[in-house]
């Protein structure tokens, strides 16, 4: 058992302005606990009660300043956490501060490059790596991912599901056993096998979270997220099984008041944003005190569910979040506080061990045989039924071995089954006739089987019974070799068939290792021919299920596309994602030409392998044809050609781990740009949607009906006609026709691009030539929209 109070770590948010003067400091004195001092400004002191303290100190394990970056919290945070997790132990994580704190960027990452992996890709890549290296164990890995929203339990990997709305995913309920421990009921476990088959489900849910959402309930704000790898051990031939469960675990934002209209007083307690963290703060408060027998761990979902993480069998740590800003010091303080509280509640982490289940059974099974039997001796109702064929085989060997055995005490044990104690007997009587027989007449022993046939008609009899037997069974075994045989095509013609159809999806590939376009097929990247079956169907699922989701699945019109394009074009992330293309372009490089390099050391090695078999040859042809010995010591040759051929599979082994690990990047960085796209094309549809109701409700174009009214086009005529929504002048000034169709959804497509057209036209006229030509251009002179607000607010 491993008792330990609750490691509390502080994570300070990259501020705007670097190090806001005087608000904080950090003091990390090799000799003294860490503690950062949180100091009030002069101007918010004053506003307060007189007595009212200027800087307040906390101490934490440590604190990572703003400049700390994500492989550095992996290493000091989660590292530890993951090898105890590995060793048997429950462990958790969670990070807990106010929104925007950077509680998402910590667990899980950022999505704009491959270094700001968060603690869950890099938990994920650790752990199977090290499950790779220790061959003394055999382990499996499953996924949940589960959200809370308002006490309800989403499950984010459902399979069968393909989520619009948090509600269309299955509700998770919590169940508790006699022995008090909680069941999860309908969430899901998926078995990961790979790095990539666990990351691959990670995407999954994180991709569902941000379908999901709504502007209610902005996900990552208002809910929690439980990302748990689910791990069993057990070493060969031992009975023993290990589970551990390792929660990552992504808080909802913990802003507690929000200030009312009167004089900014703080709410109270009842007022609580998120009443789940309320409740988690009384589990808290309830372990830190002394002499506390109730911890009201039912009262809400999230807590029942972190049970053992809070004061149970568990390594738990907490990282809190803190964005230290002018206006944030009350929620850092707070976010400090309750840091300070979690630091007193003490947690006794224990090896959680069973038997295996199936030995057990297996085990009582025997155990039921034997005690049945004694009954049945003791009652005197011997069992009826005939012994298996099982039975009769071992029954078979027991006697041989008692028989053979020449030490006199020696038993026979058969236990209390009287047919086997009959059958022992019969044989007993069979082998004393047999012997009786032999004694009268020797001659018997030398006479052929077939002699045997034709003298006793009853033995030829079963003879030909026993060869008949024979024929059927060499039959059946040709029967089966030829279903074998066709079953083997047939895998083999759709291995053949799916790397064809991949071959087809890249078109300058040149060898199984080496995909042609980065942008479709990286993935597939150094895989076997099964395996590359098996990631074409989970790449193909993830994509159809993404298109699904993003809505990508209808057809768009000519129009709506042209928007797309445009918006996508002047989207602040399409840099990122231009950026993550051109690093993804790269890497794909660096892997084709160590691919190549690869396959050459390869074909290296069995060229070397090859030569060296064929000295061998050699060496054996001469010795044939002089009939000498053949040397038991190799020749210089060889001995060369060995050197080269163990310098070739050190080569070979260094560029396939390289090979390995630039794989993983890719693979990761197609994640972040799938995300990406995802987030980019559900902004559009928000963005598209509203301008479609806007342009329903003030355009009377679409209101009346009326198929002849147009719209203007150029920015020429816009700036002649500026369009608003109280002139309405449009429709009644043409400049140019465009027939709308009298189908209200499909008009305010039509209308919705034209709009966005022209607010593109008017601010790149806006940016470059229209300022000389216009006198006094207003920022946004026609356009009633906000058409693109990252740009405008950039
Ligand atoms: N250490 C950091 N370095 C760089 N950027 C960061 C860091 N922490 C947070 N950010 C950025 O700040 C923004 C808000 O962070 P994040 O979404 O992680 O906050 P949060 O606490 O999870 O908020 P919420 O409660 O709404 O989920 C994100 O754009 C994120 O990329």
């Amino acid at each position: 058992m491993v008792k330990q109070t609750i490691q509390i770590f502080a994570r300070v948010k990259p501020t705007v302005r670097k190090y806001q003067q005087g608000i904080y400091s950090v003091d990390e004195d090799e000799k003294s606990i860490p503690s950062l001092e949180i100091i009030l400004p002069r101007d918010l002191a004053d506003g307060f009660v007189n007595n009212k303290r200027e800087s307040y100190r906390f101490r934490f394990q440590r604190i990572f300043d703003q400049d700390a970056k994500q492989d550095a919290i992996f290493e000091s945070i989660a590292k530890p956490v993951a090898e105890s997790v590995l060793a048997g132990y429950n462990g958790t994580i969670f990070a807990y501060g106010q929104t925007g704190s950077g509680k998402t960027f910590t667990i899980t990452g950022g999505a704009e490059h491959y270094s700001d992996r968060g603690i869950i890709p890099r938990t994920l890549s650790y752990i199977f790596e090290q499950l790779h290296k220790d061959g003394s164990k055999m382990y499996t890995t499953h996924i949940s991912y589960l959200e809370i929203y308002n006490e309800c339990g989403y499950d984010l990997l459902d399979p069968r599901h393909e989520a619009s709305s948090l509600e269309d995913l299955p509700k998770v309920t919590i169940l508790e056993d006699p022995d008090q421990n909680i069941h999860l009921k309908n969430l899901s476990l998926h078995q990961a096998t790979t790095e990539e088959e666990a990351l691959n489900l990670l995407f999954l849910g994180d991709t569902n979270r941000m379908i999901a959402e709504t502007p209610m309930n902005q996900a990552s704000t208002r809910s929690h997220c439980i990302f748990t790898i689910h791990l069993t051990s057990k070493e060969p031939g031992s009975a023993t099984v290990r589970h551990a469960k390792l929660h990552l675990v992504d808080l909802a934002g913990s802003e507690r008041v929000a200030k009312t209209g009167v004089g900014g007083q703080l709410l109270t307690e009842a007022k609580y944003i998120n009443l789940s963290l309320h409740y988690l703060e009384q589990v808290i408060i309830a372990l830190s005190e002394k002499h506390r027998s109730h911890i009201p761990y039912r009262n809400s979902m999230m807590t029942s569910v972190l049970r053992d993480s809070l004061g149970g069998n568990c390594m738990t740590t907490m990282i809190a979040t803190l964005s230290l800003e002018k206006r944030n010091i009350d929620e850092s303080i707070s976010t400090c506080r309750f840091a300070q509280r979690v630091a007193l509640i003490k947690n006794e982490a224990v090896l959680n061990e069973e038997i295996d289940p199936k030995l057990v059974i297996l085990r009582l099974q025997k155990e039921l045989r034997e005690l049945k039997d004694e009954l049945a001796v003791i009652t005197g109702e011997p069992r009826t039924e005939a012994l298996t064929e099982a039975e009769l085989l071992q029954l078979e060997k027991l006697l041989t071995s008692f028989l053979e055995d020449q030490d006199p005490e020696s038993r026979l044990e058969v236990g209390a089954d009287m047919r086997k104690v009959h059958h022992c007997f019969h044989h007993f009587k069979k082998l004393w006739n047999d012997k009786s027989l032999g004694k009268k007449s020797p001659i018997s022993a030398e006479v052929t089987d077939q002699d045997q046939v034709t003298q006793d008609p009853f033995k030829g009899e079963e003879y030909k019974k026993l060869q008949d037997i024979l024929k059927q069974r060499d039959n059946e075994i040709n029967i089966l070799v030829n279903m074998l045989k066709k079953e083997k095509k047939k895998s083999q013609d759709v291995l053949h068939l799916s790397s064809t159809d991949r071959s087809e999806l890249r078109p300058s590939q040149g060898s199984p290792l080496l995909p042609g376009n980065p942008e479709d097929s990286q993935r597939t990247l150094l895989s076997s021919a099964p395996r590359q079956v098996q990631d074409i169907g989970t790449w193909q699922h993830r994509s159809s299920l993404l298109h699904k989701k993003a809505g990508m699945g209808e057809e768009m019109s000519l129009g709506r596309q042209e928007a797309f394009e445009i918006f996508k074009r002047d989207h602040a992330d399409s840099i990122t994602l231009e950026d993550n293309k051109q690093i993804l372009k790269q890497r794909f490089s660096e892997a084709k030409t160590l691919g190549e390099s690869v396959n050459e050391a390869r074909s290296k090695i069995g060229h070397l392998k090859e030569e060296i078999a064929q000295g061998h040859m050699q060496q054996m042809d001469l010795g044939i044809s002089e009939n000498t010995a053949v040397p038991s010591t190799p020749d210089q040759r060889e001995e060369k050609l060995r050197a080269q051929l163990e310098e070739e599979k050190r080569r070979y082994k260094t560029m396939f781990t390289h090979l390995k690990a630039l794989k993983v990047e890719i693979e990761h960085l197609q994640l972040l740009m799938d995300k990406a796209k995802v987030k980019l094309q559900k902004e559009f549809e928000a963005w598209w949607a509203e301008e479609a109701t806007n342009l329903q409700t003030n355009s009377p174009a679409v209101n009346s009906h009326d198929h002849t009214k147009s719209f203007p086009q150029t920015p020429e005529s816009q700036h002649e006609q500026p369009w608003t929504p109280s002139n309405k002048r449009v429709p009644e000034r043409p400049t140019s026709s465009i027939p709308l169709t009298g189908d209200n959804q499909t008009d305010s497509d039509i209308l919705a691009f034209i709009k966005a057209r022209q607010s593109i036209l008017q601010k790149k006229c806006l940016g470059v030539s229209c300022l000389e030509s216009q006198p006094s251009p207003s920022p946004s002179p026609t356009f009633p929209f906000n058409l693109f607000p990252r740009i405008q607010q950039a």
